[in-house]
């Protein structure tokens, strides 16, 4: 067996496969995208079978990149986009219908019926969430009522539920272990973060019988025992965490008090709250950041829908772009006496209004706004929309923006024009680390310490390194009117 941990990163756009060293260095990465379904509006879906097979794609591209066998890997951590609810067969493995995926919006209508009979409060002080669609409690119930047979199915034990890294880890040991982790499990609307158990009162509520459910599990633990016809041999899986859990982890987040933000597709900053639960009286989630040796460690979250995607919807929806890289340089070009604010608000708005149904909108439009005004506007919006989280995780952990260090990874944080328009905005420093493929090395740190070829968390900390700081530099007076503006375009944005 050689020191070598493979991470298994399962996003919302692709699947990736990322080989560490003994020395936690990146030795090889398989990469797969796979098909994004839109059955209807708002809908959101992934075919199972397609995470599964690119998936498995990526990891054999990986280990015949890296010229290794799979006795050569010493343990697979596991990391996953989460609430992504997927139900199937125990016997045969096959999905009764494809996934439903987190950005999803099909539950809109059962969270109000459950907000209006009062049981608000209920959810979010056992979960930690708020009622959203964007969580899988409300996804399952959707599935178990409106997939024809699921519900008889359920009742007769000849199905089961599970998030992607469930799912997965079910495919992988041939079957046999039918488990997640207490991040994972966190984000479900019927897991007690407190009991570390799975609610059956709000079970009950929801309709969903508790043996649909998994084994919980501490983020490093024994999941299993690939089957070695896979890959040619057994591999332990040792990790697991959710990718924004994943990612705190790999930033090193280990100390109460720092913060990691996270701009993919969407935008995720978790701030470690260490084993004080807090509870946010400002719309924020409360999550497990992650749970070790029985001991959870908790988590503020704030989780905006639209980041990256932004950027994507510059390039791909009104094409002033050809690359998502020319965004800042655009940006950059900008006429600073036009005011124009985007809110990205295409799938609704997540933390702090979760408003499901707002939509897009953009103000301050003149003769002379062009493609360079649309650009600055769409990557300020990533800004302000971290600024309005910062703002609500202050207040609830009565900390000083100034005192705040912001370390920040994902696709987005490539550009520099973003990054420092980010530290302005928030008037706070923004800490870009060498390493950006920070959610997959938490993964793999969790499997690489429980193998015990890599270090404790002390010594891991030790191995983040920055790349570069972006200080603030805005005047006071010109970031004001601009929040300012800001705040106005939201109020006419919201659906109510
Ligand atoms: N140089 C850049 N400037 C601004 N945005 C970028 C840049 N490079 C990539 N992006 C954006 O980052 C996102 C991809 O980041 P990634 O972390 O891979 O996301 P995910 O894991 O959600 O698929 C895309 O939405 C893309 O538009
Ligand atoms: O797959 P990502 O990186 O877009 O992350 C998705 C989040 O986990 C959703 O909560």
């Amino acid at each position: 067996m050689g020191g070598y941990i493979l991470a298994i990163d399962q996003g919302t756009t692709s699947s990736r496969a990322i080989i560490f060293d003994a020395q936690m260095h990146i030795v090889a990465v398989g990469q797969k995208e796979f098909e994004q379904h839109y059955p209807a509006s708002g809908w959101v879906e992934h075919d199972p079978e397609e995470i599964w097979s690119t998936t498995v794609w990526s990891v054999k591209k990986a280990l015949s990149e890296a010229k290794l066998s799979a006795s050569e890997i010493a343990a697979i951590g596991i990391t996953n986009q989460r609430e992504t609810i997927v139900l199937w067969d125990k016997k045969t493995g096959e999905p009764i219908q494809n996934a439903v995926v987190w950005q999803d919006r099909r539950t809109a209508r059962m969270c109000d019926e459950l907000k209006k009979q009062g049981l608000e409060e209920k959810f979010s002080r056992k979960t930690g969430l708020l009622l959203d669609p964007y969580f899988s409690g409300t996804k399952i119930a959707w599935l178990l009522d409106n997939v024809q047979g699921a519900r008889k199915r359920a009742e007769n034990g000849e199905i089961i539920a599970g998030t992607i890294d469930s799912y997965l880890i079910w495919k992988l040991t041939g079957g046999r272990e039918h488990v997640t982790d207490a991040t994972n499990a966190s984000r479900t609307l019927v897991y007690n973060i407190e009991a570390n158990d799975w609610d059956d009162e709000l079970l009950e509520i929801l309709n969903i019988p508790r043996s649909l459910l998994p084994e919980v599990k501490d983020c490093a633990a024994d999941f299993g025992v690939t089957d070695a016809s896979l890959f040619g041999a057994e591999i332990k899986i040792l990790g697991v965490a959710g990718d924004q859990q994943a990612a705190t982890i790999g930033q090193a987040c280990f100390k109460p008090g720092m913060m990691k933000s996270t701009y993919g597709t969407g935008c995720f900053a978790l701030l470690n709250t260490g084993e004080k639960l807090v509870r946010s009286k400002n719309r924020l989630l409360t999550t497990i950041a992650y749970r070790l040796n029985g001991k959870t460690t908790y988590a503020l979250e704030g989780s905006i829908f639209i980041a990256g995607a932004a950027v994507q919807w510059l390039r791909d929806g009104i094409k002033v772009i050809g690359k998502a890289s020319q965004s800042g340089e655009l940006a950059a070009e900008a006429d600073e006496t036009q005011h124009v604010y985007f809110v990205p608000a295409f799938v609704g708005l997540g933390a702090p209004h979760w408003d499901a149904d707002a939509r897009g909108a953009i103000f301050g439009l003149t003769r002379n706004t062009g493609p360079a005004e649309f650009a600055r506007a769409a990557l300020e919006s990533v800004a302000y929309q971290t600024n309005d989280l910062l703002v609500a995780m202050h207040k609830d952990w009565k900390a000083k923006a100034s005192d705040t260090v912001l370390r920040v990874d994902g696709g987005m944080v490539a550009s520099d024009w973003t990054m420092q328009r980010l530290a302005d905005l928030l008037n706070a420093p923004v800490d870009r680390p060498i390493i950006l493929e920070t959610t997959a090395l938490g993964a793999a740190w969790l499997a690489g310490s429980r193998a015990g070829v890599w270090p404790d968390a002390g010594e891991f900390a030790q191995q983040w390194k920055l790349d570069r700081r972006f200080d603030p530099a805005m005047e006071a007076t010109l970031r004001k009117k601009k929040l300012a503006g800001w705040a106005d375009a939201v109020s006419r944005t919201l659906s109510a």
